[in-house]
């Protein structure tokens, strides 16, 4: 869809003026907008720069950069990021294949290490060994990294990856052995060209393999440091990337255009005799979009979390300590999953909060939710990863069960679990250690609960999988219990160290309770399961959620304006910053394609009305 004139800057206006229903939710704003752009950005200079920079658009490539930059050894580094840094190849991500994409193990795809030529013959053995879905692989990558099971001397060592050519740099012609194309269309993920690779007998030198912590010396001697999961080190850094380059991203403008556009719809009359209310004004409105926009916020502090803990944790590994790497497995695969899932059905909810405009792709809704679905499938179908959460939730457990050490994250499961929820009142459940307390014990009641069930399972007898897999659908649910937990704690956590001034750790503090309220008010039974809570207070937690959506209500444009996209990122007649909506739909529809005269109607219409016409 063409992008139409629309102002460059979040605060323009191309037609000229605000419109008045916008314009004055902006004159009561109870905190300043542009602190908070800035506390997003991480400070008034990266504001400063993310403007000047715009939005980066996002390509494979960058997962490409990643893998080396994480995998790579120093020599691997310095001889290919400044070549993808500059363009001058167009990296892709080659692992999943037509036959696996979850299961690794099964991976296919074949790396015979050659010590005549000091050189790896890589092939596609059989059909379902075909790359399929790498990005950017259809037309546009010139490399790709390569995950293949490493052969020397006929003994397997596993899947590794190594950077393989695959066009030419002269005339983008494909190299020899190797055969690629696109997979055919996709649900709007049309942005990139997801294509199939099969390689024969395709040769890449023995510098090829990323040898940061695998390696393979001339004479075939096979020497690697860490576990051999290390290879999936990639997708642990992606994870944690992609929910604020992509998944955040998508929620934060559909919240954007959604609420922008229900102070704009005026629709039926809330008060007699008055004009038709603003959509927002209506309390299902606001149940519908505060949360999603609580979620944006408390999805972005997790990640900053995420990101800090992954900086850690990779300066660890960078000193060969790899202590982390499980706690920052287990996190990044949780929160990809329960983020991802959240995202994707927050955007929904926007789109159909705006009705039929909603569905519009002038909307801009449609796209982002189309594209944003993918995400729960892509770097980890979200199962798998919860599953592998789960496994060290159970494994902490049991270590934490013995008195022994376990990590940061886990460590309030040897806490002591609380009867009761000690709340008196609603007031009460709007104190974050009230609520935390609650989320806490839910997701130490999943993990516990879960963790007897399977040495019961395994005591009467039953095979370890199979005991394991019958617990699967209840260990997907403590892990996400874990999930929401950390998330809730790190949102009050994050609020508690903000300033004062300025009016940010107020509607801070109420996003937070919003946020934690809503989890409790949408999935009560986990709650009230064991009778920590009781009906009455979560009647209380109705009570208090529902207040606290009238509050936010006031600041909810200003809350949005933070996110500071431009008119031009959205790409939406509902959601540009002046709300001139009627206006931009109107001019947006004459000018779209399905306006032009249908080839339809010449072959089909005119033959079959002229031929009415004459019986007329
Ligand atoms: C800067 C960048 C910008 C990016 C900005 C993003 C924007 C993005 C835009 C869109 C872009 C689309 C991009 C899509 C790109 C793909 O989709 S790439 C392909 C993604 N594919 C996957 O994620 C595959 C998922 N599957 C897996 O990871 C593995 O098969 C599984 C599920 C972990 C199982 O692996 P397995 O070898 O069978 O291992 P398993 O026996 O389950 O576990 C063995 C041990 O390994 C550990 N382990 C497993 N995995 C790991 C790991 N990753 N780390 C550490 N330990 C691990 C387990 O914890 C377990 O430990 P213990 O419990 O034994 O102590
Ligand atoms: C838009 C898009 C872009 C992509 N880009 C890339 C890319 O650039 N590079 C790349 O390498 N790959 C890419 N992929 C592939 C992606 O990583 C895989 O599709 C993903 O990892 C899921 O694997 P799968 O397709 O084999 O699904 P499957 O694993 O076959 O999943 C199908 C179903 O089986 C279930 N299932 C599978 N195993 C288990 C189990 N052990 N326990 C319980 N349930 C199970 C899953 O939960 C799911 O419900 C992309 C995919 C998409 C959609």
């Amino acid at each position: 869809m063409a992008l139409l004139e629309t102002s460059k800057h979040s605060q323009g206006s191309v037609l000229g003026s605000v419109n008045p229903d916008l314009a004055s939710e902006r004159q009561t704003a109870s905190f300043c907008v542009e602190k908070l752009t800035a506390l997003l950005d991480g400070g008034a200079e990266q504001t400063r720069i993310r403007r000047a920079v715009g939005d980066v658009a996002f390509l494979l490539h960058r997962v490409f950069m990643r893998s080396i930059s994480v995998l790579g050894s120093d020599k691997q580094v310095a001889k290919w990021i400044p070549l993808a840094t500059q363009h001058r190849l167009i990296g892709s991500y080659a692992q999943t294949e037509l036959g696996h994409g979850t299961y690794l193990q099964g991976l296919e795809t074949t790396a015979v290490f050659d010590t005549a030529t000091q050189e790896f013959i890589l092939n596609t053995p059989k059909i379902s060994a075909m790359k399929w879905w790498p990005g950017d692989m259809g037309r546009s990558a010139t490399h790709t990294v390569v995950f293949a099971q490493l052969y020397i001397h006929g003994k397997c060592y596993g899947i590794h990856p190594f950077i393989v050519q695959i066009r030419s740099l002269q005339d983008h012609s494909l190299c020899p052995g190797i055969t690629a194309g696109d997979i055919g269309p996709k649900m709007n993920f049309e942005h990139t060209d997801n294509g199939y690779l099969l390689l024969k007998n395709v040769r890449v030198p023995r510098e090829n393999m990323l040898s940061k912590f695998c390696e393979v010396r001339p004479d075939g001697t096979y020497v690697r440091q860490g576990s051999q999961k290390i290879n999936y080190f990639t997708m642990t850094a992606v994870r944690i990337s992609l929910i604020s380059d992509e998944v955040l991203t998508a929620l934060m403008k559909a919240c954007t255009i959604a609420t922008r556009y229900s102070v704009v719809r005026r629709q039926s009359k809330l008060k007699p005799g008055e004009q038709e209310a603003k959509i927002l004004d209506y309390q299902t409105q606001q149940e519908k979009l505060l949360p999603q926009l609580a979620a944006a916020y408390a999805f972005h502090f997790t990640n900053d979390y995420l990101q800090e803990l992954f900086n850690r944790g990779y300066r660890e590994i960078q000193k060969k300590n790899f202590d982390m790497l499980p706690e920052l497995h287990a996190l990044s695969s949780g929160f990809k999953a329960v983020i991802t899932q959240h995202c994707t059905a927050g955007v929904e909810i926007c789109l159909r909060a705006c009705g039929g405009h909603g569905y519009s792709l002038l909307s801009g809704l449609p796209s982002l939710y189309t594209k944003i679905l993918a995400s729960c499938i892509y770097e980890g179908e979200n199962t798998i990863l919860l599953l592998q959460t789960a496994r060290f939730l159970i494994k902490c457990f049991m270590a934490a069960s013995a008195g022994q050490p376990v990590p940061p994250s886990v460590t309030y499961l040897a806490a002591v679990k609380h009867g009761k929820c000690p709340a008196k009142n609603k007031v009460d459940f709007l104190s974050p250690d009230i609520y935390t307390e609650a989320y806490q014990h839910v997701a130490i009641r999943l993990t516990s609960s879960t963790a007897a069930k399977l040495q019961d399972l395994i005591q009467s007898g039953v095979k370890k999988y199979d005991a394991w897999n019958q617990c699967t659908v209840q260990l997907v649910q403590a892990a996400k219990a874990h999930c929401h937990y950390i998330a809730v704690k790190n949102f009050a956590e994050t609020v508690e160290k903000l300033e004062t001034k300025a009016g940010i750790q107020k509607i801070m503090k109420h996003l937070c309770d919003l946020f934690a309220l809503h989890g409790i008010f949408s999935n009560s039974g986990a709650f009230l399961h064991d009778g920590y809570t009781s009906a009455a207070q979560m009647d209380m937690v109705t009570a208090s959620y529902l207040d606290l959506l009238a509050v936010i209500r006031k600041d909810a444009v200003p809350l949005v304006d933070a996110f500071d996209f431009t008119d031009q990122s959205l790409n939406s007649a509902l959601g540009s910053y002046d709300g001139q909506v009627y206006q931009r739909l109107y001019e947006w529809a004459q000018k779209s394609p399905t306006n032009q005269m249908s080839p339809a109607y010449e072959r089909y219409l005119k033959p079959l009305l002229h031929n009415t016409l004459s019986k007329l």
